[in-house]
């Protein structure tokens, strides 16, 4: 065009770029004026109680999110408002305990909301994987073929790869144990958890423990991730992609999403190797969760879908399911027993007094240690006052619609509870029910308690990987506390956490000593790495 009518015309063109971003953006404040007196007048959750900001955007979630506190501002405003709350303009949180039963029902059970999506991301297999699938149809076909592996008799086969994550674990304890050195005993177990994934699905530990340092940037890549992870997930749909492309303007995090992609990488090379191994009948044969998988592909592999893509996905979840939340239930045991000394010095009694009587292998067996009701009511404890999961956990209302706490939910609004409530709920737990005290689950009428714990979550799709993490649970905090006395390196210290959806703690830095204790039934089971 010529540039002389190109002059002449820009103050046109400016005047009608300027009045159509006017107008833009008037409409822009028009249509959320609407949606304002809608979502506050008309919407049919508008007569559920939450703060404003909720009831008309997603963003109130997310920033509870950015500040990491939602399980206390949860509890906060259930006091506040009572049993239901507006947690989104399409999502009530409900803390009623009698509701388990309604949201988490086993017949015509809800399906998962999209908060699930976001977590896989590799594309092992053409089906989801158990813990994203949102269809509770599709997800019950897939657990189907798998949930025998995970029964607690099939995981105790693999105790004795258990057992060498333990064995190292103490010897790495023991380098510390002059007591003039403090050290990150929460890293420690983490570190501890991702070597027991090693073991159980990748065929080895993954070296965390033999080097004593971070195997890949792993764990500092899931740190790096899980805010832009989490942040997405409770986002409106039209905004996840923008949150997760802005992840990459953050230092480090192209290298966390290598790293990410290098698990995954992992999985896979693990996975093929074992089934070139069985396939050609070489290596030593393991008896492991991977083996046990292997299995099913060799019985029904083509009748059920289930071959290496399907595996592979098994072992990836597992490592991002199974290892933050293992060791996030381990430092809940250890710190609450340093805060609480004379319960500490109750189970070490328990402990000792077993192993006196050589009822104790070393490391402990998952057999020997539910035998002590003190440890197993201290561990419960600890999952109870701080569970690993900490946000609501989503579920989309059917089309018939829902009654919760005498409210009329209709179908396609999306309901879900949260852990970190019903465990602080006073009617059920007592008045003491934000206390550490292990002694009330050895009351008379403690098991009526159990039904509303949702630690491991509630009804189809409850976590299948519990019984890994209770014999973690269970056989090394007595195998740590027998050997070596723990303490805070200081008094007062008070851990920090940050709930992302897994509520991952920092801060709890020991000192270690050793301790005379009486000679194990067993010898303990030499790691085979060189140290
Ligand atoms: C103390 C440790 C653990 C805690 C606290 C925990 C917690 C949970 C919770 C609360 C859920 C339900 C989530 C929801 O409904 O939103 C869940 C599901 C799941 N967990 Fe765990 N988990 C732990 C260990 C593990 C381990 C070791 C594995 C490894 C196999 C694992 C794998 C899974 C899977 C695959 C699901 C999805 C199950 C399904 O929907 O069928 N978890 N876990």
């Amino acid at each position: 065009m010529d540039p002389k009518l190109l002059s002449l015309l820009a103050p046109v063109s400016s005047f009608f770029s300027l009045s159509s971003a006017l107008v833009l953006s008037g409409g822009l404040v028009v249509y959320w004026i609407l949606w304002v007196v809608y979502a506050r007048h008309f919407h049919p959750l508008h007569k559920i109680p939450g703060p404003w900001l909720a009831s008309v955007s997603r963003l109130w979630y997310m920033l509870q999110i950015a500040r990491g506190d939602m399980e206390y501002t949860q509890r906060r405003l259930h006091a506040q408002y009572g049993p239901l709350l507006r947690i989104a303009p399409n999502e009530v949180a409900c803390a009623s305990p009698d509701a388990i039963k309604t949201i988490y029902r086993i017949q015509g059970a809800l399906d998962k909301t999209d908060f699930y999506s976001v977590w896989n991301t590799q594309n092992f297999s053409k089906h989801p994987d158990v813990f994203t699938c949102i269809s509770d149809k599709v997800h019950g076909e897939r657990r189907r073929i798998m949930n025998h592996v995970y029964t607690l008799s099939n995981v105790l086969k693999s105790e004795e790869y258990i057992d060498k994550c333990t064995g190292l674990f103490l010897q790495r304890l023991a380098e510390y144990q002059d007591g003039s050195r403090p050290f990150d005993l929460g890293e420690w177990l983490q570190m501890y958890a991702f070597d027991v994934i090693g073991e159980l699905y990748f065929g080895r530990m993954f070296g965390f423990m033999e080097t004593s340092s971070d195997h890949e940037s792993w764990i500092h890549s899931l740190d790096l991730l899980m805010p832009f992870l989490c942040m997405t997930a409770v986002a409106p749909t039209y905004v996840r992609s923008l949150i997760l492309a802005s992840a990459l303007v953050v230092p480090g995090s192209l290298a966390a999403l290598k790293a990410i992609e290098n698990i995954g990488t992992s999985a896979r090379r693990c996975v093929a190797q074992r089934f070139a191994e069985e396939s050609k009948d070489e290596g030593q044969h393991r008896s492991d969760i991977l083996d046990q998988l292997y299995r099913i592909h060799l019985e029904k592999g083509d009748k059920v879908d289930f071959n290496l893509g399907e595996i592979e996905q098994e072992a990836y979840v597992a490592l991002f399911a199974g290892s933050d939340t293992t060791a996030i239930a381990l430092r809940s045991v250890f710190y609450h027993l340093f805060k609480n000394p004379t319960v500490y010095k109750q189970l070490v009694q328990e402990i000792d007094e077993a192993a006196e009587r050589g009822q104790l292998s070393s490391p402990v067996k998952y057999s020997e240690a539910i035998q002590l009701p003190f440890l197993c009511a201290c561990i419960k404890e600890a999952l109870r006052v701080h569970p690993g999961v900490a946000l609501t956990m989503g579920r989309t209302v059917p089309a018939e619609g829902l009654q919760l706490c005498g409210t009329y939910i209709p179908g396609g609004y999306r309901v879900g509870m949260n852990a970190a409530v019903i465990h602080y709920d006073k009617s059920i737990f007592g008045p003491d029910a934000d206390q550490y005290r292990p002694g009330r689950w050895l009351a008379d009428d403690a098991a009526a308690l159990d039904k509303y714990m949702l630690h491991f979550g509630a009804g189809t799709r409850t976590c299948i990987g519990k019984n890994i993490s209770l014999a973690e649970l269970h056989k090394l905090v007595p195998s740590v506390l027998r050997e070596f006395q723990l303490d805070l390196r200081e008094k007062g210290q008070v851990w920090r956490t940050r709930n992302l959806w897994f509520n991952k703690q920092e801060g709890v830095q020991v000192r270690v000593t050793a301790r005379q204790f009486a000679k194990a039934k067993g010898d303990r089971a030499e790691p085979d790495v060189e140290i």
